[in-house]
């Protein structure tokens, strides 16, 4: 939240600025074991993006009513459209770093930009190839997805006059995940208001957010840098990470899918974890000689975790 030096919350800003460019510069990204994904062409790159202003200056706006220095929601808006024509690189991280610092610079009277984008993902089709032989994918015809997706947001203030980069975060949030088998829970408290029956097989589904910093921001706003780090292969570690273990919880599950994220990128200062618990509500249990199941969705209230780990704890768990 944006903030005066007198502690006062002041920002204005708009939402949902949807911006759909094409042909951005494409992405590529260094292999790992557990993903197939190297990069994006970028033929369209586009996001829903957030934008708020803070200054010291626009006090008046709101107590007097002074719309002198107000720059009008509408305009950045306008900004935001344009500058996404110019911007060169081939990040959503880099796009907010370079409109936030165009506008202060062009409004030398805002202290402080606070902006956020949702990648909005659209995935490749294949379609036959014009040799008649097999399928390749079509460079102009995308279908929208409604999955998990990618987000960006940070804070940039003045150091010096110039807008610099003062905090980030970026993440994948909406994944939804379930294992049919091979997770457990038991052991855990049992005392006069435990009903819970211990699982030792359960249809584990969960929904999931992961939240990274980098230790250095240039490596996620400049991907030539070689150390960009994709939500898509964050998004494949974890599935590889939920299918090579036997679970006895989800908190044991972010943990060992943190201790991986953190192993495969060093360049990651911090990861964040908040999970949602939707495990599948059994009406018809497997058996050894059946493995057929029916299950229904969980009923409310669902249980939530949330953990926070660093390169600390690669250190700590002996990796
Ligand atoms: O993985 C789990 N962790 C819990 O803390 C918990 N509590 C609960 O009721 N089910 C589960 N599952």
């Amino acid at each position: 939240m944006l903030k005066l030096r007198s502690g006062r919350t002041l920002y204005y800003g708009k939402g949902d600025v949807l911006t759909y460019r094409t042909y951005a510069k494409p992405l590529s990204v260094t292999a790992i074991p557990e993903s197939a994904y190297i990069g994006d062409s970028n033929v369209i790159f586009s996001h829903n993006i957030t934008f708020a202003v803070s200054s010291e200056q626009l006090l008046t706006s709101f107590t007097e009513g002074d719309n002198s220095l107000v720059v009008a929601t509408d305009s950045m808006k306008n900004f935001i459209l344009r500058h996404t024509a110019d911007y060169e690189g081939s990040t959503t991280e880099g796009l907010l770093s370079f409109i936030s610092t165009k506008f202060m610079d062009r409004y030398p009277h805002i202290d402080a930009v606070e902006l956020s984008a949702d990648r909005i993902p659209f995935q490749t089709l294949e379609v036959a190839s014009p040799s008649g032989v097999g399928l390749e994918q079509s460079p102009l015809v995308y279908r929208r997805s409604h999955n998990d997706h990618a987000s960006a947001s940070m804070k940039l203030n003045r150091k010096d006059g110039a807008p610099v980069v003062d905090t980030h975060e970026c993440s994948i949030t909406d994944l939804q995940l379930i294992k049919v088998s091979g997770s457990s829970f038991y052991g855990f408290v049992r005392d006069e208001y435990t009903t819970l029956p211990e699982s030792f097989d359960r249809p584990l589904f969960i929904f999931l957010d992961i939240y990274w910093k980098y230790d250095q921001f240039g490596d996620a706003a400049d991907a030539d840098q070689g150390r960009y780090v994709p939500a898509e292969q964050i998004r494949d570690i974890t599935h590889n990470v939920f299918h090579e273990m036997k679970s006895p919880s989800i908190q044991f599950l972010i943990y060992q899918v943190g201790l991986r994220i953190l192993t495969r990128f060093p360049q990651l200062l911090e990861i964040r974890f908040e999970s949602n618990n939707r495990t599948w509500e059994t009406i018809v249990d497997n058996t050894e000689a059946d493995p057929a199941g029916v299950y229904t969705e969980p009923r409310p209230p669902f249980g939530f975790q949330g953990f926070t780990m660093t390169q600390e704890d690669l250190i700590t768990d002996g990796e």
